[in-house]
């Protein structure tokens, strides 16, 4: 794992601050060379109950009277898992706070000496068009404008990343779910997902705090975006997918959708239908990784 940034310097000390690791503080390489794959998720406890998933699928031993230990404890933002050769992380919500633990992830593969490593994003959603409970993996991730890049104020100019995902990586998760007997209880769909830098009026929701608009304008806007070839509707593949692209890391982004938007905003489903959704996305991935694990043996 390369990194793109000339100022870190090897033998300088280098400080992982937001999950609590650093170079002089502990040994990256020991703790984490044979990383190959790093799950990304918002939420700390779908992240800690993937490791806990993940544990089962591989038949990962935990030495007894251990258990899952998140190794960011030493800081009380992301969370972070180790299960064999996966790392099992939150990001939180939205775009500055994925960008935040993608660097650091990205900086302590590269002390690590990692290399040959697969990102995934395991996300919710909401839906254009499309039942609740399917999947979509993001063929192309896009902004609020519809724009393929993102766009990010660094020295104060507007500076635009290409949101590009791996297209083979994308066909081989499709393939599997269209395969996979668990997962024909529900579609999966490859389409493009727009990302937004607010749940609420930057979703086009008529039920925020604040709202300028009417249901006709809502839906005008939500059908041009469906119109467009968008499936579903979050916060961090725009970002997720161009910082793959810069750093030249095969990335998903697999989402379950928890409702329809062209027919409401609010998430009314009980609270255990959406863990067994949500559950969806990560049986796909932990297939994937097991499927790939077996054939590199
Ligand atoms: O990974 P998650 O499920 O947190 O992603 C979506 C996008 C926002 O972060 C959040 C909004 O509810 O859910
Ligand atoms: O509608 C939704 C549901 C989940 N996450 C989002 O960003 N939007």
């Amino acid at each position: 794992m390369q990194l793109a940034n000339p100022h870190i310097k090897p033998g300088q000390e280098d400080v992982l601050y937001h999950i609590a690791l650093g170079t002089k503080s502990h040994n990256l390489q020991y703790l984490f060379h044979d990383v190959k794959f790093v799950c990304l998720g918002g939420s700390p406890s779908r992240m800690r109950q993937f490791a806990e998933y993940l544990v089962s699928v591989l038949q990962i031993e935990i030495p007894s009277g251990m258990g899952l230990t998140n190794i960011a404890s030493g800081s009380d933002r992301y969370v972070l898992y180790k299960v064999g050769p996966v790392l099992s992380v939150s990001h939180g919500m939205g775009v500055p706070s994925l960008s935040i633990i993608f660097h650091e992830i990205v900086k302590l593969l590269h002390h690590a000496g990692c290399s040959d490593v697969t990102f995934f994003r395991l996300g919710t959603s909401g839906g254009l068009g499309i039942e609740p409970g399917s999947l979509v993996i993001t063929e192309e991730a896009v902004d609020g404008l519809l724009r393929p890049y993102m766009e990010l104020a660094t020295l104060g100019k507007l500076v635009q990343h290409p949101s590009r995902l791996d297209p083979d990586l994308a066909q081989e998760l499709l393939s599997l779910a269209q395969a996979d007997p668990a997962c024909q209880a529900h579609n999966t769909y490859l389409a493009k997902t727009m990302c937004t830098l607010d749940f609420y009026e930057g979703q086009a929701r008529l039920d925020g705090a604040f709202c300028d608009y009417q249901e006709k304008d809502k839906m005008t806007f939500l059908k041009k975006v469906h119109e467009s070839g968008v499936c579903n509707i979050e916060m961090e593949s725009l970002c997720f997918a161009s910082y793959c692209h810069r750093a030249g890391i095969r990335g998903a982004v697999v989402c379950v959708t928890l409702l329809d938007r062209l027919k409401g905003d609010q998430i009314s489903t009980p609270h255990d239908t959406l863990e067994d959704w949500q559950r969806r996305a990560q049986n796909l991935v932990a297939s994937y990784i097991k499927q790939r694990l077996k054939r590199s043996t």
